[in-house]
């Protein structure tokens, strides 16, 4: 990042379009370390105005009882917001308008996904004024979320294994084995991401510790060059088990998914549950065992057969006679 000019501001009039992907994060053993990026996005428009916040939603979070605030205190705006704030720049008023297609409290990212759209929409708005780097976006988006598992996907694409040093949050992106695809199972009831991490105690046992670390290398192996072995790569003794009260029926369709042969696992947080299948035919075969489960307290689920999305964030200008 370079400094910003002491006064220097947003262009009133300034305008953005950002995209960025839902995620599956942990994926089994790797607790707050891997994540996936998905085929399901937010997009939003974003532009600098004389004063004001309002934000727009269509799609999800849209209205109603689980409607998302449409001022400031809008987590996309608060985002946003909070880039301008480190980079010391005057903040604008915002009109923002997003059509949003990630689930909420689902474990699939939403609110990585949102942070991530303010952070990328700040790096836009503040082209020529002051120069963010991705490495500032993961380092600001991991500041706002806590931990940088679903936001380094939701930014880079494709899998990433993330790490916090003395500098700050890393990672590093790799692509996914081409015979590996995604299965993930959605139900009606939610999580909050908050909740869960509330059950995690604060030591684990050392068995517990190293048994996870054989299972997530070798799940960097599996889902890059070897997929037959992802079953065996997804068990996992460090979150899944402290949080399964939270989530009996998630819990229930994680064992009973595996008890039939398919690497799942819970996605993020939970509710949802992901599936790594090694072959088409096999994630059919999990999609119809989600469907034909009975509702029960986490309402009916919906199997969404999902791609890896290879792109990420992405945030570009919109030419000012383009803006409505
Ligand atoms: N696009 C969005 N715009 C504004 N707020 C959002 C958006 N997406 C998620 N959020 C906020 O994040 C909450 C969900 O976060 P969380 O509990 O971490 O679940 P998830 O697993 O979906 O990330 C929502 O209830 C909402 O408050
Ligand atoms: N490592 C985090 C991941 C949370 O992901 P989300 O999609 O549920 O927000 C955790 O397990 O708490």
């Amino acid at each position: 990042m370079t400094a910003a000019e002491p006064g220097a501001r947003v262009p009133v009039g300034r305008s953005v379009r950002v995209r960025v992907a839902a995620t599956s994060a942990n994926l089994g053993p790797g607790f707050d370390t891997l994540g996936l990026a998905l085929n399901v996005h937010d997009e939003l428009e974003v532009t600098a105005t004389e004063a004001g916040v309002r934000v727009d939603v269509t799609g999800v979070g849209a209205d109603g009882e689980h409607g998302v605030p449409t001022d400031e205190t809008n987590l996309v705006a608060r985002s946003l917001l909070h880039v301008l704030d480190r980079v010391g720049v005057e903040a604008p008023g915002l009109r923002i308008t997003a059509t949003n297609a990630i689930p909420h409290g689902r474990g699939m990212g939403s609110s990585g996904a949102a942070i991530v759209s303010g952070v990328l929409a700040a790096k836009g708005l503040l082209e020529g004024v002051v120069d963010v780097t991705d490495e500032d976006v993961l380092r600001w988006a991991t500041e706002l979320e806590g931990h940088p598992d679903n936001v380094a996907p939701a930014i880079f694409g494709g899998l990433t294994i993330a790490w916090v040093d003395e500098t700050g949050p890393r990672h590093k992106q790799l692509a996914v084995h081409r015979g590996v695809s995604l299965l993930v199972a959605v139900p009606e009831a939610t999580m909050s991401t908050s909740l869960a991490r509330s059950l995690q105690p604060d030591a684990v046992p050392h068995a517990d510790a190293v048994f996870n670390l054989s299972r997530s290398a070798l799940l960097v192996a599996a889902l890059t060059q070897s997929p037959e072995l992802l079953f065996d790569a997804t068990e996992d003794r460090l979150h899944q088990a402290y949080r399964a009260s939270a989530m009996p029926e998630t819990s229930a369709l994680v064992r009973e998914l595996r008890a039939a042969g398919h690497a799942a696992v819970v996605s993020g947080a939970g509710p949802s549950v992901l599936v790594l299948a090694s072959d088409p035919a096999a994630r059919l075969e999990a999609a119809r065992i989600v469907e034909e489960r009975p509702g029960g307290a986490a309402g009916g689920w919906h199997a969404r057969l999902l791609a890896v999305d290879i792109r990420g964030g992405t945030v570009e200008p919109i030419p000012s006679s383009a803006v409505a």
